[in-house]
């Protein structure tokens, strides 16, 4: 994969440059708080203002900026080059399957499950004929290889959000989706039908940037291990 077309750090007066960590905003954000703390991460101080309409923020740490963006484009960012490391949750490790990231550290935050879920009261026979199935998803990728596997092709509606209404309204016979409690699925009259994957939010690193910045990197990994040590 190519690496980002020009250089943008915010270059410090002796010429070096910061490394860039991408954080999701939402949900796992809100997690992560303590986590960056114990790890020595400061954030200017509208970092955690949902309001600021900045992006890229500089930390206590000068040789460390923040950016905050989707939680699927981290791994975007991250395996481009663009930001060297980087913090998501596995589902979009495995919907992207990128060869250019390293998935070193398991967080332990943002606990679900990647699953496949039915309208209530539909036999699971019905689906062991089929050869095709219409899937609602945001996951295309991880929807195509599990039903592959199955022998079953994947007819995929690509959304993202509110998968839970696509079976009732005729869209798809099932949805693939993140699941934790399960209230989302039963307010849709939805069942859970099979757990497709585990997941948690990783610590991710560019490889190439590993191998280049080994002992910058390399001090960030170790700080996010003692931090997740001592929690
Ligand atoms: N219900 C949940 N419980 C625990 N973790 C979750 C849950 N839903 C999502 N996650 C984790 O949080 C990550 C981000 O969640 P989600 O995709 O819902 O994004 P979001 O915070 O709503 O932001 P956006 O969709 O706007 O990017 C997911 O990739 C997943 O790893
Ligand atoms: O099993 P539960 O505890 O109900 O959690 C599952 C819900 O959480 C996630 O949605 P989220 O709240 O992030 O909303 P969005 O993806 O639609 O933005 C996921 O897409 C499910 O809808």
């Amino acid at each position: 994969m190519d690496q980002p077309f020009t250089t943008t750090g915010t270059e410090q007066a002796n010429g070096a440059v910061p490394l860039v960590l991408a954080l999701p905003k939402g949900r796992i954000l809100k997690e992560l708080g303590p986590l960056l703390a114990r790890s020595g991460i400061h954030p200017a101080a509208d970092f955690h203002d949902e309001k600021s309409r900045r992006l890229r923020f500089e930390t206590s740490d000068p040789m460390l900026d923040v950016v905050r963006v989707r939680s699927f484009d981290v791994a975007t960012f991250v395996a481009f080059g663009a930001a060297q490391i980087g913090i998501c949750g596995a589902d979009v490790l495995m919907e992207f399957d990128y060869p250019e990231i390293y998935a070193p550290l398991d967080l332990g935050i943002g606990k679900c499950r990647v699953s496949v879920a039915e309208p209530e009261g539909q036999p699971a026979a019905d689906r062991a004929r089929l050869s095709r199935v219409g899937v609602a998803t945001k996951y295309p990728n991880i929807a195509r290889r599990h039903f592959a596997a199955r022998g079953i092709q994947a007819e995929v509606v690509h959304l993202n959000g509110a998968m839970e209404l696509a079976p009732a309204m005729g869209l798809s016979n099932l949805i693939v989706d993140l699941v934790q409690t399960g209230s989302t699925l039963k307010a849709n009259g939805l069942v859970e039908t099979e757990v497709i994957a585990p997941v948690t939010s990783r610590l991710i690193v560019n490889r190439t940037a590993l191998k280049t910045q080994p002992e910058a990197i390399g001090a960030w990994l170790a700080r996010f291990r003692a931090a997740l040590e001592a929690a």
